[in-house]
């Protein structure tokens, strides 16, 4: 008989721009166990953006059906559309022992610590707001005016850091990488998760 142990939800949030779909990327690339969540969004597909994979796009009344039907475990308006996060999949995974990422924006992120406490929140932080600047101008899938909407946002984001568990920087794409796996792998080692595991007495008994 194995122990069993429920999937880690992370949380991973930050101003637009940071490089949170960088850092998922890179993560996947290298093959870190995790499970990306896809959320839904009334954004239009950007070039390139493909419906089922980088999101679900759905119009207004779609998605606000999923709302009135419980089928997202958060939700926000963010610079003019909305985003969740399906509650199926997250919940399917966490319950299969899978670990789960979120890539969203901070209000979310507040909403999913009210539900799933035990979640790990990482905020991903730039190294200063020029360069936040810079990276969205550099992206150039922004109008100015939309830059200047998505700078403001992240001002008053930035003051929400305070809580997440950990803060990592976007320096260099590595080593953000480095310090997210190595977060990860410390949270599934900490004995107020593992306890249960551990002391459960179908686990202990069994041979
Ligand atoms: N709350 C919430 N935010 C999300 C979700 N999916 C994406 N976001 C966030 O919405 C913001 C805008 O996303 P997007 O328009 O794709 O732009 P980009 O991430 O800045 O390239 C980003 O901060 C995303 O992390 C979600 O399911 N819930
Ligand atoms: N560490 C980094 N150093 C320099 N540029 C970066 C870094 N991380 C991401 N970028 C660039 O910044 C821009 C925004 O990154 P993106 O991943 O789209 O951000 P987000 O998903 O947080 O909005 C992209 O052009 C990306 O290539």
């Amino acid at each position: 008989m194995s122990f069993k142990e429920k999937g880690l939800l992370v949380v991973l949030s930050g101003p637009s721009g940071v490089g949170k779909g960088t850092v998922c990327r890179t993560l996947r690339e290298r093959g870190t166990q995790l499970n990306y969540s896809i959320s839904a969004t009334t954004r239009k597909p950007r070039e390139g953006e493909i419906d089922g994979v980088h999101y679900f796009f759905k119009t207004r009344e779609q998605f606000q059906k999923m709302i009135e039907q419980e089928k997202l475990l958060e939700w926000a308006e963010y610079v003019g559309n909305c985003y969740g996060t399906p509650v199926d999949y997250v919940h399917k995974m966490i319950e299969s022992g899978q670990d789960v990422i979120l890539e969203i924006e901070v209000q979310g992120a507040l909403q999913v610590k009210k539900k799933f406490p035990e979640a790990l929140f990482i905020f991903l932080a730039p190294p200063n707001l020029d360069e936040l600047k810079s990276r969205i101008i550099g992206r150039g899938t922004e109008t100015a005016e939309l830059i200047e909407s998505r700078m403001n946002v992240a001002k008053s984001e930035m003051e929400l850091m305070q809580n997440y568990n950990y803060v990592v920087e976007n320096d260099q794409v590595q080593k953000a990488c480095d310090r997210i796996e190595a977060i990860v792998l410390a949270e599934h080692c900490r004995v107020d998760r593992l306890i249960e595991k551990y002391m459960n007495k179908e686990g202990v008994d069994g041979k």
